[in-house]
């Protein structure tokens, strides 16, 4: 197998307790019209194609995620995620069993409502032949800094805003994760990681359905883009 047909992996992570959301069971087996948002992440992965997938979990959890996950689509496996999404990235990248020239996305079990287009972009960048390759959209607030005492305006017009699946090649991946991890560097995501490892970083667009579901307000937001792909 060449790089050009090797295949797509994932690792998703849902070892998080979310915190913000504040539900009575960690974020990724909340449930939104029935269905778990880990088990909408992995079947959103599955359909744009995704090979094997690896899911972090909170310790003690895995009879819960196991029901959440029973019926899915395709090789999913689970592992306990680490204290930081890093160490869950970490652990999950582990616990692939593809080829080192796999080409593996990171996706926030939080994310659940990602486009498979948006999925099948950023697989098709990375075959492309980019190093790293994150999904984003643009900024819609005015923004400003906090400097101190005074703040300053920033210019929307540069920044974007950073979803998931992010994506790379799974040896670099690896590599990369564990240098961060040897250095004893705190990132908040993948790219973050490929960067300090002196790779590149391309952006393709994200979606905004795939936003993070991280406040209760979020879920209201979830469960009206359901209703629309029921609707269209
Ligand atoms: N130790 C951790 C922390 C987070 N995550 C995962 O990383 C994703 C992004 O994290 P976030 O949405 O911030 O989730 P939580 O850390 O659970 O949220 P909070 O900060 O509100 O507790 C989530 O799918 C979460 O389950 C993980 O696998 N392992
Ligand atoms: C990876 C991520 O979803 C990209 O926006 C984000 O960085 C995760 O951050 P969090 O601190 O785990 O919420």
């Amino acid at each position: 197998m060449t790089s050009s047909d090797a295949p797509a992996v994932a690792v998703v992570v849902a070892a998080g307790s979310g915190s913000r959301l504040g539900a009575a069971v960690p974020k990724a087996l909340v449930e939104l019209d029935g269905v778990t948002l880990v088990r909408r992440a992995v079947d959103a992965l599955t359909d744009a194609g995704i090979d094997e997938i690896v899911v972090t979990i909170p310790e003690g959890l895995a009879g819960e995620f196991a029901v959440a996950l029973a019926g899915a689509d395709g090789r999913v496996a689970s592992v306990v995620g680490g204290a930081t999404r890093q160490d869950s990235v970490r652990l999950g990248l582990a616990a692939l069993t593809a080829p080192a020239d796999a080409i593996v996305l990171v996706h926030d079990a939080a994310r659940s409502l990602v486009p498979a287009d948006t999925v099948r972009g950023v697989v098709a960048a990375v075959r492309d032949g980019a190093d790293c390759v994150i999904p984003v959209i643009p900024v819609v607030d005015s923004v400003r800094r906090v400097t101190g005492p005074g703040n300053e305006v920033v210019d929307r017009a540069d920044l974007r805003a950073v979803q998931t699946p992010q994506a790379a090649r799974l040896r670099v991946l690896r590599d990369a994760h564990d240098l961060v991890a040897r250095d004893g560097v705190d990132v908040t995501d993948d790219a973050t990681v490929c960067e300090y490892a002196g790779l590149s970083v391309t952006l393709v667009p994200g979606h905004r359905d795939a936003l993070k579901i991280t406040e209760p307000i979020d879920l209201v937001l979830a469960r009206a883009i359901l209703e629309q792909r029921r609707q269209s």
